[in-house]
This record gives C-alpha cells, structure tokens and sequence, in this order.
C-alpha cells in the first residue's frame, strides 16, 4: 500500500483564457489531496469520504455502471467518480497491466470545485500512488500528461494543462498550449484565500466564456487582453515588485468579471481584501463561486475576509515548491 499527495493551486493570472491558447500562471499552494492505493485481484474499490454531493458522503465500489446506493442525481455521480476512474485507466496503461484492481483512499485539504485545483491534484496523486503501487516510477512531466488526459476526458475536452503541470511540479508554472515549464526563481507569494463555501460549474462556466467570444469580437480581445496581462506579470514574477503584481491581479479581475465568470460573493471579497490593503486580488480557477486569491504580507486581509458576510473561510496559503511526492 502506498501513499502520494500533490496541491492545489491558485491562479496568479491567466484561467479561462489558458483554454485558448494564452500563456497563465497557476502557483501551487500548500494544501494538498493525498491518495492511498493498493492492488487488489480485481476492479476498483474507492473511498471519497470528503466526496460531498449535496451532503452525501460516497463510498463507491467499482465502475461507473456500479453506481453508490444514493439519492443523487446519475450524471453527477458519474462526474465526481470520473476523475478516479480516469487515473485508474491512466495507470493500468502506464503499467501495462489492463486488468489491475484497486482499492483507492482519497483525503483532501483542497474543497472541491471551488478553483484551487483538487480535481488536478486528486488525479496527479492517484496516478503517482497507483503506478508506484505497481512498481512503475513515472517523472512528474509523465504524471503531468497523464493527469491532464484525465481532465480533458472527465471535461469533455475543455481543460488546459494548467492546473495539472501545476500540480504534479509544484511552485509557480507557466502553461501556454502545450508549452509547461516551471518558472524560476519565485519562493515567496503572501497569498490570502477567501472562499465563499461555493462551487462553480466548470464546464458550463468555461462554455459561456466560449460563446461570448464566438458572438463578440470585443469578448475575443478581452482574452486576448488576459494573455497580455500574463506577459507582463511574468516580467515582473520574481523582481519582488509586489505592488505590479498586485495591479495587474487587480486588471484581470476586471476582465474576468466581464466574460461573465465572476459572481457577488466572489466581488464582495475581491473589495474586502482591496480595502483592507491588499495588493491585489481576483477570482482564482473558473470562478462562479468558490474562492479569490489576494496578496497581502499583513494580516489585514485575511481579518477582513473574516468579518466579510458571504465568506466562508479566509487563510493564507504558502506557494508549495514542491509537486507530487510519494507520503
Ligand atoms: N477529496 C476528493 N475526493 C474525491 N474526489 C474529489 C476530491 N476532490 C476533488 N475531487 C473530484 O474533483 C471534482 C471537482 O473538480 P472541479 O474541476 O470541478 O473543481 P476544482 O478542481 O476544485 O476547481 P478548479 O478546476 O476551478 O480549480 C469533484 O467533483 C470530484 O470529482
Ligand atoms: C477555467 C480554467 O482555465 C481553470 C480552472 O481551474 C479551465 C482550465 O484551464 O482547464
Ligand atoms: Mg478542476
């Protein structure tokens, strides 16, 4: 039996339009999904228990027609079981051992769907501790690649490499099409989280984005004015030049706001973290709900998001410079 965690992450810059070809910066944050895998004769036995569907809590046996007995809706059930399911085929071809079973155990600092990456994390530690159960040792860039299959299987096609290079290499990356490498030289982000408790809808989050720019030239340039955002926050990444940072955090906010992919909760904390000093903050991930990320080197902030209505949780999450590793 054995164990790997990998962490979540937050976007400094880029979500959504990474999906089109612009450059992003995902960094990696020291909260992490850890799973736990050991061969069995056959099939797959999985225990989700942060797994919550509308307050349900999963424990599920084999494959998808092998549905939990609970009152959730099908195609919800087979979304949340597909990220493991996917990892498992991803091993067995890593392995080339189509017929292993598995028994799975996932714990999870990352809450779920709210943009810090735990579908890319739990899917980069599963493959890792699913391989190694094995005895097949794969690179982070082989994890990296096979945990992004699984995204893009699970997300019919609509996901980036973003969050999932992010992960498995740990630190602040920099992801443009098929284009991963890690970015030198960045130790120290204050990141703060707000997080409103909610989840954002991928899929449909980044299907709406799709459509704006199809209908309008204006929605086209706004990714495009996101990609811009990123090439000049790199050249400042690492200088210590915060306050640039910060602005341009501030920036793509706005645009993100106005492809839609912002909501009340997740403005009315971006303002509390602004007004109570910080640098900059935006939404982080697809957005709809869930969290912002702001810098700030004081306390203030993560006070304020505190005693901010509509925020959940506020805490400061350290850049990990670590990626995957075996537990
Ligand atoms: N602890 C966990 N146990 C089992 N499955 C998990 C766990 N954490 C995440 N997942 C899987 O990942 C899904 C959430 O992924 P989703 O991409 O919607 O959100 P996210 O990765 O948290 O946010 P974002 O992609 O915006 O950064 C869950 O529905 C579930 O299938
Ligand atoms: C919205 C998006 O850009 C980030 C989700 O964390 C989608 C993706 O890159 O796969
Ligand atoms: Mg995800």
């Amino acid at each position: 039996m054995v164990t790997s965690s990998a962490p979540g992450k937050v976007y400094l810059f880029g979500e959504h339009a990474v999906v089109y070809g612009e450059p992003a910066v995902p960094c990696a944050i020291e909260r992490r999904a850890r799973v736990t895998a050991e061969e069995i004769d056959e099939g797959l036995v999985v225990h989700a228990e942060d797994l919550k569907l509308d307050g349900f809590t999963v424990e599920y046996t084999g494959d998808s027609t092998d549905l939990p007995d609970v009152d959730a809706a099908k195609p919800l059930l087979e979304a949340s079981m597909g990220y493991i399911n996917e990892a498992v085929t991803q091993v067995r071809d890593a392995a080339g051992a189509p017929d292993a079973g598995f028994e799975i155990w996932i714990e999870s600092d990352i809450p779920l769907g709210a943009g810090l990456g735990s579908s890319a994390a739990v899917a980069v530690a599963a493959i890792d501790a699913g391989c190694r159960e094995l005895g097949v040792e794969l690179d982070p860039e082989d994890i990296a690649d096979r945990a992004y299959q699984v995204e893009a299987a699970v997300q019919d096609g609509e996901a980036s490499r973003a969050d999932t290079f992010c992960s498995a290499m740990g630190g602040a990356v920099r992801v443009e099409g098929d284009d991963c490498r890690r970015v030198g030289g960045v130790e120290h982000l204050p990141f703060v989280i707000g997080y409103d408790g909610g989840a954002g809808d991928t899929g449909a989050l980044v299907a709406g984005v799709r459509a704006l720019r199809g209908e309008y030239d204006f929605a086209a340039d706004t990714v495009g004015a996101i990609g811009d955002i990123v090439r000049e926050g790199e050249s400042v990444l690492g200088t210590g030049d915060t306050e640039t940072l910060g602005e341009l955090m501030n920036f793509n906010h706005g645009l993100l706001a106005a492809l839609g992919v912002s909501s009340r909760s997740l403005d009315t904390m971006v303002w509390a973290a602004r007004d109570a000093g910080a640098v900059g903050a935006k939404l982080t991930g697809a957005g709809g709900g869930g969290c912002i990320v702001a810098l700030d080197e004081t306390d203030a902030a993560l006070t304020a998001l505190r005693y901010t209505p509509g925020c959940d949780e506020a805490f400061r999450a350290a850049l990990d410079t670590e990626g995957v590793r075996a537990e």
